[in-house]
């Protein structure tokens, strides 16, 4: 497993020819663009956690059924100092780092001090954002990075503290129809007022407000929610948007400010200040994006912990929103390199299998409902709702599907009704073998797997005028561990989930965590028209919708 997981792959920053087997489909055209972690050793020291390493951007560029792969190193300040020090010298979420070692007690002292409010590294390994016509590498903290698409070269560094008042944001922001993002973030520094911001980034500006000037510095606040405590706000990962609410769910899985603030001094990671409290509830927010304020009845259910946000939509009088749920936080604590190096299968098992459940939340609570009774309405879903004697409302959701993660959908269903999702199988360890294809109508599956290979999330790209939801294709990148295999773009059938074609590369290639595929046949290489430059910005609004 070292070699999937512990090992630095080489950059490739030439592109290189795949070799292709099978029939990519002519309309099938532009750049399939992922993040993740690719360097886990830094001279003598190496990262503890998997989502420590350097963050590798790789992609796959697809035109007249040719494929060109490359991959760069984020050049992230973060990368700078550790390369230029021969040595890990910032720090990322399971390894503290100690970037002077030789300095006498009264200079340490003061670099406690200073490391009190901590500043987060620009590492961006997790996704990739699309913000007006720009793209950035994404991760958790107040970074972001601003990089160029084809040729994967590093550019600003984005503080969003300069736009917005938050330490930390998601890596998994929606987009509306104009391609607007809408992302959530916490502010933790201010500890009186210790809150959950959610804020819109307009994609779009008029001319003279625009005037190549980035749409971040239009970013507003769309609705903020306290913390329910002031000194552990919630670890989220992502959140859900229906076509009027957002869900938003303020699990027990929580960060410990107080822990955070000495944990430079203590000598322990970012990853230790968190922990999951299983006595806890999970509360789950309903923001009103019309009134820009969140329902006021108290929704909760019991104790669980949630990366994935899968989809949510409105039906009757309820919203119906499905999540990959854990019953505790093993999935972080198995990310650990000492745990998926050696004796893998045995480290390796989850202690709860990540399960695709749906919760419904009904909009309109009927004050002289009985205690007890049932609110949901809606024939389609055996979740419940069910009023409490403090008009509080417990949700239990109903269990679609278990053993999957790193979930996608056609993003032109986000918010609406939809049917299939497209997501890795895991079983009790965390690292997927197989794709699959769940239909939430017929409960049933359609999976995709190769001996030795080990995909990555896949990606549903549309068709040209498709009319059925899963009319179009899936790209996962799949490394193997059979070193007569090089790693390939798979490309599938998104309706009945046969290869369609794939495209070898004889690289070290990592295994990656999300993406997004920009449709077009610009790659950066040549000049464009007027016309195309048109034609292009409309496909990126397309782009957009599908991340
Ligand atoms: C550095 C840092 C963080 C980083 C978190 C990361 C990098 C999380 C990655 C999560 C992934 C990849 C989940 C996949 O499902 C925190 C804890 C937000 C806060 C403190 C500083
Ligand atoms: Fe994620």
């Amino acid at each position: 497993m070292d070699l999937i997981f512990g090992k630095n792959k080489k950059e490739q920053l030439e592109p290189v020819k795949a070799k292709v087997t099978g029939r990519i489909p002519a309309w099938l055209q532009g750049t399939l663009l992922r993040n993740g972690p690719g360097m886990h050793t830094v001279g003598e020291s190496r990262y503890n956690h998997w989502f420590d390493g350097l963050a590798l951007l790789h992609s796959f560029t697809i035109r007249d059924g040719e494929v060109h792969y490359r991959s760069k190193y984020l050049r992230s300040d973060t990368y700078n100092a550790n390369i230029e020090a021969n040595r890990i010298v910032v720090s990322e979420f399971g390894t503290m780092a100690y970037p002077d070692p030789c300095k006498n007690i009264f200079s340490k002292a003061f670099s406690y001090l200073s490391h009190t409010i901590p500043d987060f590294t620009d590492n961006c390994l997790i996704n990739i954002m699309k913000c007006g016509d720009d793209f950035y590498a994404t991760t958790e903290t107040n970074y972001i990075r601003k990089i160029d698409p084809w040729t994967l070269e590093t550019l600003q560094k984005v503080d969003y503290r300069k736009y917005v008042a938050i330490n930390l944001a998601t890596s998994h922001p929606h987009y509306d129809g104009a391609g607007d993002v809408l992302n959530m973030g916490t502010s933790i520094v201010d500890k009186g007022k210790t809150k959950y911001v959610i804020f819109k980034i307009p994609a779009t500006m008029p001319e003279a407000k625009r005037k190549g000037k980035s749409p971040l510095r239009h970013t507003e606040v769309f609705c903020s929610i306290p913390s329910r405590s002031l000194l552990s706000p919630s670890y989220y990962h992502s959140f859900g948007i229906s076509e009027n609410y957002i869900v938003f769910l303020e699990q027990p899985f929580r960060l410990d400010i107080l822990k955070m603030a000495t944990a430079y001094m203590r000598g322990v990671s970012w990853a230790s200040c968190m922990a999951f409290h299983r006595e806890d509830k999970t509360y789950i927010h309903i923001i009103d994006q019309r009134t820009r304020k969140p329902v006021p009845t108290k929704f909760y259910t019991d104790a669980m912990v949630v990366f994935h946000h899968v989809n949510a939509y409105e039906e009757g009088d309820c919203i119906l929103f499905d999540v990959i749920a854990y019953e505790d936080n093993s999935l972080y604590q198995l990310f650990y390199l000492a745990n998926l190096n050696k004796d893998f299968e045995e480290n390796c098992r989850l202690t709860s299998v990540p399960t695709l459940r749906r919760f419904a939340v009904p909009l309109h609570v009927d004050k002289n409902a009985e205690v007890g009774s049932n609110l949901i309405k809606v024939a389609s879903t055996t979740a419940t709702a069910l009023k409490e004697k403090d008009d509080q409302v417990y949700c239990q959701p109903e269990a679609l599907y278990e053993g999957l993660e790193l979930p996608r959908i056609n993003y032109a269903h986000n918010g609406k009704q939809y049917r299939y999702v497209f997501a890795a199988e895991v079983q009790w360890s965390p690292i997927p073998t197989k794709i699959l294809k769940y239909d939430i109508l017929t409960k049933s599956t359609l999976k995709w797997s190769e001996k030795c290979c080990w995909p990555a999330e896949p990606l549903f790209v549309p068709a040209p005028g498709a009319k059925d939801e899963d009319d179009g294709i899936i790209l996962s990148a799949i490394v193997s561990t059979d070193p007569q295999k090089p790693p390939f773009l798979l490309i599938l059938d998104a309706k009945n989930f046969t290869e369609l074609a794939r495209a070898s590369v004889a690289v070290e290639m990592h295994l990656d965590l999300h993406g997004l595929f920009i449709p077009g046949t610009d790659g950066g290489t040549r000049s464009q028209t007027p016309a195309e430059t048109q034609a292009d910005e409309a496909a990126d609004c397309q782009a957009a919708s599908q991340a």
